[in-house]
């Protein structure tokens, strides 16, 4: 066939054309390479076949050994080998990428500055060591400033110079190595050995800059801070004069240990995960970034407890304000300002801080001037204020506008709680909506908060005297406290006693209740007669 007379007809024949000198091409080649040397010809073709011959052994070979293997070798080794071999490819792989790294040196000049990241980072990395997978490891204890000036120590695994570890974020993996270098003799003056340079490095694919910079380091700022305030203990502080003084704080109260209505709790521990979780929401809405909780109960129900359980799943510590020793609004701004952020502002019994004649008028009784107070107290922005007088009453909306005020401007992720017996005799201004964010009622003992208390006091979770005792607890005359029934468990180490005991305490509750129902009764009936 004539290739060029079919390559003008139509299109489908056109293609065949072009197949057909494709097919064409290597023949001719071929049958001009034989033409032209008919004894080269001979020896590629038994080059060929050579090679034909041993890529057939090698590949029955490499059957064969993989039949062997199969049979032979345990399903461990095999995985062991095929994970060997898939990370001599990553590692090959990865050499071919280009690599960023960020190094983070321990100090930030030759004043021996702290670098904060690399505290952070070190507190990070020493979660992610595998102490049975490194041979050799650094043991060190960091102090941590606190932002009143204390500090706390915690006891860290690192990696020693040379070590290196991986760990995958949002499935980037992150290569950290850890670098001494210097630490000569003589830098500082005879005799004196220069400490050495610490760096951290940080190297991964190129194309993971933007999540390293932008999502990993934040992430690993946020773990240590997290990670500190697990560790440091935590502090209650109460306001002397302008200032506050604050001791370390040890309440055992937990959410496991409290005891209230399994609902409820979950909802308040689900409300301040979300609080902390909103710190882009709160900044996007223009709200300061704080959650008010308003405590009210009879006495002796837990809203302590509540707030030391708070304080505990925070990490917060605690500042215990007493209005009674603040003379004036000024002193009360420069209280709240002090206050660091991530921290919980208590005010207890608020319906006593406002007496009655001052609930008229919403205003504190003025103790008496300790001196403590001088002109230095007067804002600027209040002179144009009648005088000292006015200046000398702290007002709940005074006290509520200074907390939303300054706290949208001086700090956030702040938690207020004011605590009530009396609900009921609270200023309106306290219990308007927006005011504060969720009212937690702490009622008297159920059945649910009992079972915690047993658990608690005698680690039990059944007793033949449950029964009896979640009949009582149901029963509308009893109407007990959890700060009674926990010591009546604590009158004994023994359980059986214990909740015997507690059983004739709630009975005896029912048969005075019943009792003075039933004088009531009669008393009205007379009365009616
Ligand atoms: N809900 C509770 N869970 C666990 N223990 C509690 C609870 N309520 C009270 N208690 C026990 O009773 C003690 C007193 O309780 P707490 O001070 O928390 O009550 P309160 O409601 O704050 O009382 P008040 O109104 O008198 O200040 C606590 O130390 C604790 O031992």
């Amino acid at each position: 066939m004539n290739p060029r007379a079919l390559v003008h007809i139509r299109g489908v024949e056109h293609t065949r054309v072009r197949i057909a000198l494709m097919d064409n091409l290597p023949l001719t080649t071929m049958a001009g390479a034989a033409a032209s040397s008919l004894e080269g010809g001979g020896r590629v073709v038994d080059t060929y076949k050579k090679a034909l011959t041993t890529a057939a052994s090698v590949a029955a070979y490499a059957m064969l050994v993989r039949s062997m293997a199969r049979e032979l070798l345990p399903e461990e080794l095999r995985a062991a080998v095929r994970w060997g071999a898939a990370f001599v490819r990553a590692r090959l792989g990865a050499g071919d990428k280009e690599r960023h790294t960020i190094v983070i040196r321990r100090h930030l000049d030759a004043g021996y500055n702290e670098n904060h990241l690399f505290e952070a980072a070190r507190a990070y990395l020493a979660t992610k060591i595998d102490p049975t997978a490194m041979r050799r490891l650094c043991l060190a204890r960091t102090r941590y400033k606190e932002p009143d000036g204390s500090s706390s120590w915690s006891t860290l695994l690192c990696m020693d110079d040379g070590g290196s570890t991986t760990d995958t974020f949002d499935g980037v993996e992150f290569k950290w190595t850890s670098i001494e270098t210097g630490g000569d003799e003589g830098k500082k003056g005879k005799g004196h050995r220069a400490p050495p340079r610490e760096t951290l490095e940080l190297s991964f694919d190129a194309e993971h800059t933007e999540a390293a910079l932008e999502r990993y380091v934040p992430f690993i700022m946020s773990t240590a801070e997290q990670l500190q305030r697990r560790d440091r203990a935590l502090k209650i502080f109460m306001n002397e004069g302008r200032s506050w003084h604050g001791i370390n704080h040890h309440h055992p109260a937990t959410f496991d240990t409290l005891a209230m209505d399994p609902v409820l709790k979950q909802a308040v521990t689900d409300d301040l995960d979300r609080f902390l979780k909103r710190k882009e929401y709160y900044r996007r809405i223009g709200k300061a970034w704080k959650r008010g909780y308003l405590l009210f109960g009879p006495p002796g129900t837990g809203k302590s407890s509540l707030v030391a359980a708070m304080a505990n799943y925070l990490r917060f510590n605690l500042y215990d304000l007493d209005l009674s020793e603040v003379r004036l609004n000024s002193a009360l701004q420069r209280l709240l300002i002090a206050m660091p952020n991530k921290s919980i502002l208590v005010i207890e019994d608020i319906d006593c801080c406002f007496d009655a004649k001052s609930r008229e008028d919403r205003t504190m009784p003025v103790p008496a001037d300790d001196g403590s107070s001088s002109d230095d107290d007067v804002p600027e922005d209040m002179a144009h204020h009648p005088g000292p007088r006015q200046q000398q009453t702290i007002t709940l909306s005074g006290l509520l506008n200074l907390i939303d005020g300054l706290w949208s401007t001086s700090g956030e992720e702040r938690i207020i709680i004011f605590t009530t017996n009396y609900k009921d005799r609270l200023d309106p201004a306290l219990l308007r909506p927006g005011r504060m964010d969720m009212h937690i009622y702490m009622g008297h003992c159920c059945w649910e908060a009992f079972k915690t208390l047993a658990v608690n006091y005698h680690l039990v979770d059944d007793h033949a005297l449950f029964p009896e005792i979640q009949e009582l607890l149901a029963a509308v005359e009893v109407k007990v406290t959890p700060a009674e029934v926990s010591e009546m468990l604590l009158r004994s180490e023994d359980a059986d006693v214990a909740l015997r005991v507690l059983t004739e305490f709630l009975q005896d509750k029912r048969s005075k209740a019943r009792k003075e129902a039933t004088e009531i009764k009669i008393g009205v009936a007379e009365k009616a007669m």
